[in-house]
């Protein structure tokens, strides 16, 4: 049979080439994993051997056509030669059993071939031992040439006497070894005179390489004795190092073994840094790294406060949100330096597996610790800072709910005995100081949330961004584009402009790419200059005119005209309006709120979504209908409900404020269809503080009247048409104001919130206290909103 062979990976039918005759497998088994490096253990059955007709091509892998080799001599009592070969078989069993006799036989594949001796055909069996005896490839390859059976008992034959010397040295020297508790020392010069002698067994080198495992196996039981485990989890551990003590170590297990007892040594057990408590120089670090941030300052000063007092305290589990680009991480790192702890961040976002956090059993396939295990090591120590980003954003999947895996990690009474089932033994991670981000706490489990020390950070203020942007973002950002003040400037009006004209966010992450982008710009202006007057220091010294080019018209030279390159720029580069427009480009924020509220049916709400809180529009049309209501603009069911509320509240009250469809009737759905939208569609938008906004719009539509285009407002209404209170009023204002608006209306119990808000701000802002929707009508409409006092609702006096 002629057939064609792929040399290697024809998915799982494997060909081995090795010389004219080769041996076609086939892997039936891959067992392994890549943690902590790759170890893969296949397990391949030979089918027959094949002899090479021609090497068809040799790259990218060889293929050769072959022709099978199955009808080898059989072994038969009966034939000519019977009388040689079954004296050669006879001697080739004796060996073979004397052979399996000395190995272990309790280990289950030595019973197999012990069996096996006796059970399969005799022709078999020099292939068979020739491939387990440790031998050199080449004496491999002999028996695999020799195709005559006599020839194949021949050249198996020495290989097995040999093996069986090697296995009886190696018993002794063994016996040696168990006397002497200095055996690792002993058994080499034993080995080296046996090699000396000039008899040297092919077993050596194997042999070598199981002793340097034993001896592996004795260091790692020292290091075990020596690393500080706690009692249960050493008992466990010394019952793992009895098991490897008698595995092969061919076996997958013994890698995977080793593996967790090395995680064992190495994990910080009783390891811990000494916390620095002093507080002046604690806030005086917190101040250098972050500007504002004065809550979030003090816990960690009273935390540290309280831990100069009493040492063994826990580490409390501290939850900042905010908005993106608040600073949440970055406070994290600091707040580490500060303490003098090793810091460690764990990335949560999209996480839906529990085993993320607690690790998979070692029975799994590739299984590994989770990443508060792996975080430990990492570190070294028991007492890291852990900054558990983005726990709002964890999933829940088919593997378990990672939320409820940080449960006990997180609560102070449990967390000393925490289980990663990779580990199975529990570890302490009291001293741990656990501090999550969050962007809302609306998507954390409330089981999790209570277990928190919430920190609200709120978004900055213009006054806030610039004092940012001066003191750290663009020092910072300088510094990352090898730039210093002597080549860049960009001075407070600049910053300022920035913020306003090319940003609209509650925190600094834009602010921080857009003065990356101005110093990218001027870096590429700086390399240039240099590479000039690198040049013209090797050019003859310039005349007159050279030197009259320079300065005066580089001042107002546009940054990003390549044009004039020939010269040089003026150093410090100072950034004003139409550099920063060259640079930037055209402002992307500018009377935009004006532009859209020139029409009946749009007013501005104040709302949060996933990026902080922003202005949000809300826009109305009516058409000739069924009485339809149409929602668009990505809304969560809370908000398709306020709508519905609000509908409902101008259709009983149409008559009061002369509201009147199209068509002029009073019924505002009569023939009618409304559509409502929510602009920037892609982002999800939810919550029922959108209420007096979609009530304000709707009447701006069927009384045909302009709202004021500096008004924002938030709150929820009712059927009755109170105001009732909303959350995150500090950050709503604060969006108000960024984006230019002079009146916000927010509802009178919410009143208190102002407090928050810094005084300046206060003094610029005009608040409206809402208590009835009649309230908030009045101070939407220039000139207020009207109503016909005859068709108020009598109350009743009973
Ligand atoms: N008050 C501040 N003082 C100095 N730098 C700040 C301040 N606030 C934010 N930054 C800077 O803004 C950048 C973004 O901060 P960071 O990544 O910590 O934001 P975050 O709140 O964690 O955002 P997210 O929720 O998206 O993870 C960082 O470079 C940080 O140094």
């Amino acid at each position: 049979m002629r057939f064609q062979s792929l040399l290697y990976p024809v998915r799982s039918l494997v060909f081995i080439l090795i010389c004219r005759i080769g041996t076609a497998g086939i892997a039936v088994q891959v067992v392994g994993s890549n943690w902590p490096k790759p170890h893969y253990t296949l397990l391949i059955t030979g089918l027959c051997r094949f002899h090479i007709l021609e090497v068809l091509k040799e790259k990218p892998y060889p293929v050769a056509e072959v022709e099978q080799l199955d009808r080898l001599e059989q072994y038969t009592n009966g034939s000519d030669a019977a009388g040689e070969l079954n004296v050669l078989s006879e001697q080739f069993y004796e060996y073979a059993i004397q052979l399996v006799e000395l190995l272990d036989m309790s280990v289950p594949v030595v019973a197999k071939l012990r069996r096996m001796l006796d059970s399969l055909p005799k022709e078999t069996l020099p292939d068979i031992l020739a491939s387990i005896i440790r031998t050199s490839a080449n004496e491999k390859l002999q028996v695999l040439d020799a195709v005559g059976l006599e020839e194949r008992f021949k050249k198996t034959i020495p290989l097995l006497v040999r093996q069986i010397e090697g296995l009886k040295l190696l018993k002794k020297t063994r016996k040696l070894k168990l006397d002497d508790e200095k055996r690792v020392v002993t058994i080499r010069p034993i080995r080296r005179n046996n090699s000396i002698s000039g008899k040297r067994f092919p077993l050596d080198t194997a042999e070598e390489e199981e002793d340097d495992d034993v001896d592996d196996i004795i260091m790692l039981e020292k290091k075990i004795r020596n690393a500080n485990i706690p009692e249960q989890a050493l008992k466990v551990c010394m019952k793992e190092i009895k098991r490897l003590k008698n595995m092969p170590q061919s076996m997958p297990e013994f890698v995977l073994t080793r593996n967790y007892l090395e995680l064992m040594v190495e994990l910080p057990w009783k390891k811990s840094t000494s916390d620095r408590l002093d507080l002046h120089a604690a806030r005086v670090l917190l101040d250098n790294d972050h500007y504002a941030m004065q809550e979030l300052k003090k816990r960690v000063l009273e935390y540290l406060a309280v831990r100069q007092l009493k040492n063994n305290l826990k580490g409390p589990i501290l939850c900042f949100v905010g908005p993106p680009g608040v600073g949440k991480t970055s406070v994290g790192r600091s707040i580490a330096k500060t303490l003098g702890r090793e810091f460690h961040r764990i990335s949560l976002g999209g996480v839906s597996d529990q085993s993320y956090i607690r690790g998979h059993r070692r029975t799994y396939v590739g299984s590994m610790p989770g990443r508060i295990i792996n975080g430990l090591k990492s570190v070294g120590v028991n007492n890291p800072v852990f900054l558990l980003d983005e726990i709002d954003k964890m999933g829940r999947g088919l593997q378990g709910d990672p939320a409820a895996a940080l449960l006990e990690v997180l609560d102070p009474e449990q967390n000393h005995s925490f289980t990663d089932h990779y580990l199975n033994v529990s570890f302490d991670l009291s001293q741990v100081l656990f501090i999550a981000t969050a962007n809302t706490t609306a998507t954390i489990p409330p089981a999790l949330l209570d277990r928190m020390e919430l920190i609200q950070v709120a978004g900055y203020m213009q006054e806030d961004k610039v004092e940012i942007a001066l003191r750290h973002l663009i020092p910072k950002q300088l510094d990352l584009h090898g730039l210093t003040p002597h080549h860049l400037q960009i001075p407070q009006e600049t910053t300022e402009d920035i913020i306003s004209r090319y940003t609209r966010e509650a925190g600094v992450r834009s602010l921080e790419r857009k003065i990356a982008a101005i110093c990218r710009a001027v870096a590429v202006k700086v390399a240039e200059s240099q590479h000039r007057s690198a040049k013209s220091s090797h050019l003859p010294v310039p005349g007159e005119e050279g030197k009259a080019r320079v300065p005066e018209e580089t001042k107002d030279e546009s940054i990003t005209d390549t044009t004039d390159l020939a010269l040089p720029p003026e150093m410090p580069i100072v950034i004003d309006c139409h550099a920063l427009k060259d640079i930037l480009g055209r402002p992307i924020y500018e009377v935009e709120v004006f532009h859209r509220l020139n029409q009946p049916g749009v007013a501005i709400g104040l709302g949060r979504t996933n990026f902080g809180s922003e202005i949000l529009f809300v826009e109305a049309s009516q058409m000739e209908g069924e009485g339809q209501l149409t929602l668009t603009g990505q809304l969560g069911d809370v908000l398709k409900e306020s709508a519905h509320l609000a509908i409902s509240w101008l259709r009983s009250n149409a008559k009061k404020y002369h509201l009147t469809n199209a068509a002029g009737s009073f019924d505002l759905l009569d023939n009618t269809d409304i559509h409502l939208h929510f602009p920037a569609g892609a982002v999800t938008k939810d919550g029922p503080s959108a209420g007096v906004t979609i009530v304000t719009c709707l009447a701006s539509l069927f009384s045909g009247r302009l709202v004021r285009s500096d008004v924002g407002m938030t709150g929820e209404i009712t059927l009755r048409g109170l105001v009732l209170p909303v959350g995150g009023i500090k950050d709503k204002v604060l969006a108000a104001h960024r984006a230019g608006l002079k009146r916000v209306i927010i509802p009178k119990q919410n009143e208190k919130d102002l407090d928050d808000i810094p005084a300046n701000m206060r003094e610029n802002l005009d608040f409206v206290p809402a208590v009835y929707l009649d309230d908030v009508l009045n101070a939407a409409f220039d000139g207020g909103f009207p109503a016909d006092s005859r068709c108020d609702i009598l109350n009743s006096k009973l």
